[in-house]
């Protein structure tokens, strides 16, 4: 049997062994007082220390399969999440964080927080409704009753929570939202005094959770006012017999507990506000599918060619299939926008053509774009060269060399978080070293002489011209090295910097 129906099985045990016990206990009491001699006190105590036991060991069962459970689903929403990241372009990172941590665990416990209380409920109330019928038991109408103010209590709470629940998701967004924003400014925390008073706050999600704990506490008070009220209906209407009747104590005591076995799976139906948040947090993350093409080499004909949707100019021009190509103009002319198009990063506007085939939109298998601020894993130096597959630490060591990084002699160290913090100019040649050794045909590389000295930039042209030979290297620039050997040159106009975005192809 899968373990979520075990969890469902255990669970109804546990109640029904709760409710049993209640129902003998309460026979028991009242026949112990009017039982003649020779009445057998054994055999119900046998039986109710017995159900005391299967209740406690159903308990933990419940909770072990239940957690059991939980941990993975968890681990397989999680894994089917990072399926769904393959071949996409993430858009909010913070709002990936929370699906990953809080939202797939929420999906996950579905069955231990909420199935399992609810479907032992709604078996148990029949069943007690059955037994009562056919045992004659006083006042078994009540029980119809309890059953249904249960369920209207139990409709009144999944709908008022779920309402709370469309709040929290907006809610939810803005704080991650305004969190991100704020945390990544934290460097200028102490020049903006300001910043101190414009802290993201999360008190409008808070007061929506505190809105959804008091209406699940709301709703085993009334339970509870309920079981009283008709408590003392139950007492004002029986007759004298009634209490000559061992069988008469069992209501009372059923409806005593009932905000005990009843309660909980009222108080838990706010789970369907918590688990619609997830889903719908899970759904609406924003991610962009990315094709990946056929390797393709020959010459790069782009034609009213630029990014889509930012402020930058169409650019028409013929690349050649090998040699350096460098891509000039102003700050913010568009230069890495027209990179990321070009590698087929981002949408683009217009067209491309390589060796006279149409490029359609996605990458290109063996074109890489490196970017400006370069991506360090937290991984070892060799990870970090060679994310993808294995290669020989001869040929690492020699593009190391090549660009003037000799001095990080050990593969192994631990880069990133934990590890060697890199200069800036480091972290530029590690992701240039990246591009070299993946051995692309053509590199489009977004400023690669920032943040290095004069020396640097002299070597690293003499590599670009040597690797230039047989490759293309589309180069974004604004720092002019004179040794670097450039075959033609795109400017960049900013023609559309004051008017319009160039639109979505
Ligand atoms: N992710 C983005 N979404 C929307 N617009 C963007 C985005 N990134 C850049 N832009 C806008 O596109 C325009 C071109 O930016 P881009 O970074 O391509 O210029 P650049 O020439 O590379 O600048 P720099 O030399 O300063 O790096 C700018 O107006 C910029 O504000």
């Amino acid at each position: 049997m899968k373990t979520p129906w075990i969890t469902l099985l255990l669970a109804i045990i546990h109640g029904a062994t709760g409710l049993f016990i209640l129902v003998i206990s309460a026979w028991f009491i009242a026949a112990c007082a009017i039982a003649p001699a020779g009445f057998n006190y054994m055999l119900p105590a046998v039986v109710i220390r017995a159900l005391a036991l299967l209740r406690i060991a159903s308990g933990y069962g419940h909770m072990w399969a239940g957690h059991r459970d939980l941990l993975a689903r968890t681990a397989g929403l999680r894994h089917r999440l990072f399926k769904r990241l393959t071949n996409h372009r993430i858009g909010r990172k913070a709002q990936l964080a929370d699906a990953l941590s809080e939202h797939t665990e929420t999906l996950a416990s579905v069955w231990i927080a909420c199935i399992s209380q609810l479907a032992s409920a709604l078996l148990l109330l029949p069943l007690l409704l059955i037994a009562g019928v056919m045992l004659s038991l006083p006042g078994t109408i009540w029980l119809a009753l309890l059953g249904i103010g249960w369920l209207i209590l139990t409709v009144w709470v999944v709908v008022k929570s779920l309402a709370i629940a469309v709040k929290q998701v907006a809610a939810q967004h803005e704080l991650t939202e305004q969190s991100e924003a704020y945390l990544r400014c934290s460097s200028l925390w102490h020049l903006y005094t300001q910043a101190q008073h414009e802290r993201p706050t999360a008190m409008r999600l808070w007061s929506l959770e505190t809105r959804l704990n008091t209406l699940s506490q709301q709703a085993v008070w009334l339970l509870q006012a309920l079981c009283f009220v008709m408590l003392g209906l139950y007492a004002w209407y029986a007759g004298a017999e009634v209490y000559a009747n061992p069988l008469a104590m069992i209501l009372p005591l059923v409806l005593f507990a009932a905000p005990d076995w009843l309660g909980r799976a009222v108080a838990t139906t706010t789970f369907a506000a918590r688990f619609q948040n997830a889903q719908d947090a899970l759904a609406s993350l924003e991610m962009r599918k990315v094709n990946l093409q056929p390797a393709v080499s020959g010459h790069v004909r782009l034609q009213n060619f630029c990014a889509a949707g930012r402020h930058v100019a169409p650019v028409s021009a013929n690349l050649p299939s090998t040699g350096i190509v460098t891509v000039n103009g102003a700050s913010g002319a568009g230069k890495s926008s027209l990179l990321q198009a070009i590698a087929g990063e981002i949408p683009y506007r217009g067209r491309k053509y390589c060796a006279g085939i149409t490029l359609q939109p996605g990458l290109v298998e063996n074109w890489l774009y490196v970017e400006q601020t370069p991506v360090i894993l937290q991984a070892t130096l060799r990870e970090n060269l060679a994310p993808a597959r294995k290669i020989c630490d001869e040929a690492i060591r020699q593009v190391l060399k090549d660009l003037g990084l000799s001095s990080m002699k050990n593969l192994n160290e631990w880069l990133g978080a934990g590890g060697r913090s890199l200069s800036g100019g480091e972290r530029k040649r590690i992701a240039i070293a990246r591009a070299l050794l993946a051995e692309k045909q053509v590199l489009l590389i977004d400023e690669p002489f920032e943040g290095l000295d004069v020396f640097s930039c002299k070597t690293l042209a003499q590599l670009f011209n040597k690797i230039a030979e047989t490759k293309l290297l589309i180069i974004a620039t604004h720092i002019g090295v004179s040794q670097l050997q450039v075959t033609t040159s795109v400017t960049m106009s900013q023609a559309c910097q004051s008017d319009k975005l160039c639109e979505h192809a």
